[in-house]
């Protein structure tokens, strides 16, 4: 189904929780609301689901609004954190809960069940009761009965918080093969970046009630719109006078302005690694740590401390070694605007040649 949210808005009491909030997606996309606690994601998503009424804005799905339709009219499936199974109810019985409120033919219960128990892996665990199950395949079962009367949308509310770092891990890549699968239009939120980057086909980072960037994980990461979407998603160390930044083209820079340099935009190394030492500056390894593929390395610049990675392929660095520091890219922000702004010496290649 396709969906679109034109100008949502929604106050509690006197506070303003949704502000503005327009959006489209695309039938079978999977979208995640990514943000802090208290941004307005579940919000917005109450509103689509028709429990909450916004105070002005329109919801559309197949283009018709759907503003003033009750919730069991909307054609959703949920899958909420703390959305429960029927305890006193079997597998089987949990997902054919909502097929039978809808007085399906018994046949085609049994039928759509089976498929489903199948979809979800949970062939074999179709008459346990919920307490006999996992955290992992309880959240299975609660997605089987979501599907179980062929929503046309699909709304996923924190649906991994409450499961272990390893089995959550594992649901998500399930999840979206399901997903694929079915080809459910499907909103998913998380305050967590790595689920949304992974499972997200589009992400909507929110803050504040507002939608502060919409577009595919990688194009969130590589170009965000404001400081907030750069510090919020990825690693960054933070410079306060962007002024000082060696390389780069400063001229739209105003006092105030700051820069935000994500690890993989250094480059910190000894003196041979470098074809133009002039472009680099001198640095010290202040800090090592180890991520298992590769070092994560901390460098004083100055009073600036950086973070960059260093491959285990390269000579190892030890603290207190002096290397030379390269910054390729950097997000420029001041109260106005924010851009991307490279280093001369690494974005053009005739400037090598000085
Ligand atoms: N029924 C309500 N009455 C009053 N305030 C509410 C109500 N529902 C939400 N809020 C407030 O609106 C703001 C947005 O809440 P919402 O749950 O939408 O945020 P969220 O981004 O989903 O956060 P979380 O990740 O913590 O669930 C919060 O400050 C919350 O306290």
């Amino acid at each position: 189904m396709h969906v679109e949210v034109r100008g949502l808005d929604k106050h509690f009491g006197s506070f303003h929780a949704v502000k503005d909030v327009s959006f489209g997606i695309q039938k079978g996309h999977l979208i995640g609301l990514l943000g802090p606690s208290g941004g307005g994601k579940t919000s917005i998503l109450r509103m689509l689901a028709g429990l909450e009424t916004p105070d002005s804005g329109e919801i559309l799905f197949h283009g018709k609004r759907v503003n003033d339709l009750p919730t069991q009219e909307r054609g959703i499936g949920f899958v909420f954190q703390n959305y429960a199974l029927f305890k006193h109810m079997t597998v089987f019985e949990n997902i054919a809960y909502g097929l039978k409120v809808k007085k399906a033919p018994k046949a085609q219960i049994r039928d759509r069940v089976t498929e489903l128990v199948e979809l979800t892996g949970l062939k074999g665990f179709e008459q346990r009761y919920p307490q006999q199950l996992s955290g992992g395949q309880r959240q299975r079962v609660a997605f089987a009965r979501a599907l179980a009367p062929e929503p046309q949308l699909l709304l996923l509310d924190e649906p991994f918080a409450a499961i272990d770092a390893k089995i959550r891990q594992e649901l998500r890549s399930w999840l979206r093969e399901l997903i694929e699968r079915v080809g459910i239009t499907s909103i998913f939120v998380t305050h967590d970046q790595d689920e949304a980057i992974e499972v997200a086909d589009e992400i909507m980072v929110i803050s504040q009630g507002r939608v502060e960037q919409k577009g595919t994980p990688w194009h969130i990461y590589k170009e965000p719109a404001t400081p907030f979407v750069a510090s919020f998603i990825g690693e960054s160390t933070q410079v306060e006078h962007a002024a000082k930044l060696h390389g780069f083209d400063l001229a739209a820079a105003k006092a105030g302005t700051r820069a935000l340099i994500r690890p993989e935009y250094v480059e910190a190394g000894r003196p041979n690694e470098f074809t133009l030492l002039s472009a680099t500056e001198e640095g010290v390894v202040r800090h090592l740590h180890f991520r298992g593929s590769q070092w994560l390395v901390e460098v004083q610049v100055g009073e600036q401390s950086l973070i960059t990675y260093r491959s285990l392929e390269k000579d190892s660095l030890q603290v207190g070694d002096p290397v030379r520091v390269l910054v390729h890219r950097a997000y420029l922000y001041n109260d106005e605007r924010s851009w991307i702004a490279e280093n001369r010496f690494k974005a053009d290649p005739m400037s090598m040649m000085i």
